[in-house]
């Protein structure tokens, strides 16, 4: 049996996770952590979040590294916020925690740092902007198609629900860093985050990142290759959170072959490399 803690339990990510975990056969929910203190501490997350009661109580995070090591924790998936998951992946690094995080919104700084954690603590880990099958198809399809068409202008937007806190999403950022690598641009010196009051005339090297939000959009991404007289758009849009879903479970089915102390991504899950 495979036991799975999960971080961000009674979000929105969470929630779905832990009802599709349930129903594996060769799986366990051991943990469901949330926010330090809580007001759900000690409730059952089944009750929490619509399914009735399946035995496992709600944990505040100031307690994680105590509920890993009582619940002997094989795989910790994170889904809550960049600083959250940040502290939460340092703890699971250095307590032997194989991890799945799909938070985004990480400071470069902190991706650096997690890549450390995470080779110092020798754990097996899987971590993605995006978990679906069509997201990291069309990563693919950018990598392909970018030095073909690398004399056109690009521009990339991102639209999802109202509720989300980080800009750009972090697909947009992954498209974003795939893009710029296949250009030899150094990111930080080609982003464009959107465009306000007089900016000037576009420069040929700079990449466009544009957030919308709005509603209950689950996800949609868009990079258009511009040239002159004609343009390409490359779009993915999920139309629901059960394609992440499907890409954790999958995930949690790869790791045990995950090579450990190195980050794999969803497309050593897929096959897609
Ligand atoms: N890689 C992928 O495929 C996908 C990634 N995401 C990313 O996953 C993240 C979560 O998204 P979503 O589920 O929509 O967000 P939600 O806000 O619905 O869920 C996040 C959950 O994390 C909880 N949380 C916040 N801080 C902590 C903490 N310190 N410890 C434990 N739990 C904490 C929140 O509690 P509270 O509400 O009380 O703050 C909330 O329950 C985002 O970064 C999003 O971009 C989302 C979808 C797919
Ligand atoms: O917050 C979300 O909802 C999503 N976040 C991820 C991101 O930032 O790219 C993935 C997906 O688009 C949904």
């Amino acid at each position: 049996m495979l036991k799975v803690a999960i971080t961000g339990a009674t979000g929105r990510m969470g929630s779905g996770i832990i009802k599709k975990v349930i129903e594996q056969d060769n799986m366990d929910l051991v943990a469901a952590i949330e926010v330090p203190n809580t007001p759900f501490q000690s409730k059952d997350i089944g009750e929490v979040i619509g399914i009735g009661k399946i035995g496992v109580a709600i944990v505040g995070a100031e307690k994680l590294e105590e509920i890993l090591k009582l619940s002997d924790t094989d795989v910790l998936i994170d889904f809550t916020i960049a600083d959250a998951a940040y502290g939460a992946i340092e703890i699971a690094s250095k307590v032997g925690v194989n991890l799945i995080v799909g938070t985004t919104g990480f400071s470069d700084e902190q991706n650096k740092n997690i890549k450390n954690f995470i080779k110092e603590g020798n754990v097996k880990a899987v971590i993605s902007s995006n978990m679906s099958i069509g997201v990291n198809v069309f990563f693919k399809i950018l990598k392909d198609l970018t030095p073909i068409l690398n004399d056109f202008d690009i521009e990339i937007i991102e639209a999802h629900h109202n509720q989300k806190k980080d800009a750009p999403s972090g697909t947009a950022m992954t498209a974003f860093e795939i893009i710029a690598k296949e250009l030899d641009r150094v990111p930080a010196d080609v982003a464009r985050y959107s465009r306000q009051g007089i900016v000037g005339k576009r420069t040929k090297e700079e990449i466009g990142l544009h957030a919308i939000r709005g509603g209950d959009i689950v996800g949609d991404h868009t990079v258009l290759y511009i040239g002159d007289g004609e343009r390409i758009e490359i779009s993915h849009k999920a139309h629901s959170r059960e394609v992440f879903i499907a890409g954790v479970i999958r995930a949690l089915k790869y790791i045990e072959n995950a090579e450990p102390g190195k980050i794999s991504d969803m497309a050593d899950v897929l096959g897609i490399n």
